[in-house]
């Protein structure tokens, strides 16, 4: 079985070297809508594959470092790169450029290793992320599967290679959040939420 839940974050970029001409050399914004798929062959205590409550601790956290923030590639322009984290509080710094697929491909890396790290405590069993899905605008959408996500062909997304703004780091409920995923430490599911 596959169960979906959605995000959504507010998010501003330029995603150099594509066709689009606007896409690639104008500063925009998209409101981004996020659907994590989940996939399961069990059901936990509450005849649930994962309860969709526990989806709004951590992992509504890091899917909101992106909302009001500008991602940008560390492969852009020092100039730009250094100009937008002068002028913008909230900001990401990215391995890769932030199109849909990249974020997509982000998005799957951060949750898959944040599940992995989770102990459960009500039963849930063998779930696994199905895919992410970012739909850029209401007519587009890139969809990460495990096999993308951790594609060498599509550029390795390494978390140690990521940046957060202290502005971002500053709205976590957990300080560590960020630090406990790179360095592998263990998540332990709350009973209630
Ligand atoms: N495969 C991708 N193509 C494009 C991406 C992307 O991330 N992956 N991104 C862009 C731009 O960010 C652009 O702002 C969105 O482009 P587009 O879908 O053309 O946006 P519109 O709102 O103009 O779409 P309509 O369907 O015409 O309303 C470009 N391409």
């Amino acid at each position: 079985m596959i169960i979906r839940k959605l995000f959504k974050f507010e998010n501003a970029h330029i995603v150099r070297g594509c066709s689009s001409v606007k896409c690639r050399s104008s500063l925009h914004g998209h409101s981004y809508q996020v659907e994590l798929l989940f996939e399961s062959n069990f059901l936990d205590n509450g005849q649930m594959v994962y309860d969709f409550g526990l989806m709004k601790q951590n992992m509504k956290d890091i899917i909101d470092c992106f909302d009001h923030s500008i991602a940008i590639w560390s492969g852009d322009e020092e100039k730009y790169i250094a100009d937008m984290q002068l002028h913008s509080d909230r900001w990401v710094l990215l391995p890769v450029s932030p199109s849909a697929e990249q974020f997509s491909r982000v998005i799957f890396v951060f949750i898959d290793k944040l599940l992995s790290l989770t102990t459960t405590i009500n039963g849930e069993r063998e779930v696994k992320l199905h895919s992410v899905i970012v739909h850029e605008t209401a007519t587009g959408y890139a969809q990460a599967f495990r096999e993308d996500a951790y594609s060498q062909n599509m550029g390795e997304i390494d978390l140690n290679e990521i940046e957060f703004s202290h502005e971002i780091q500053k709205s976590w409920q957990d300080a560590r959040l960020f630090d406990k995923i790179k360095n592998s430490e263990s998540f332990l599911n709350p009973k209630s939420v």
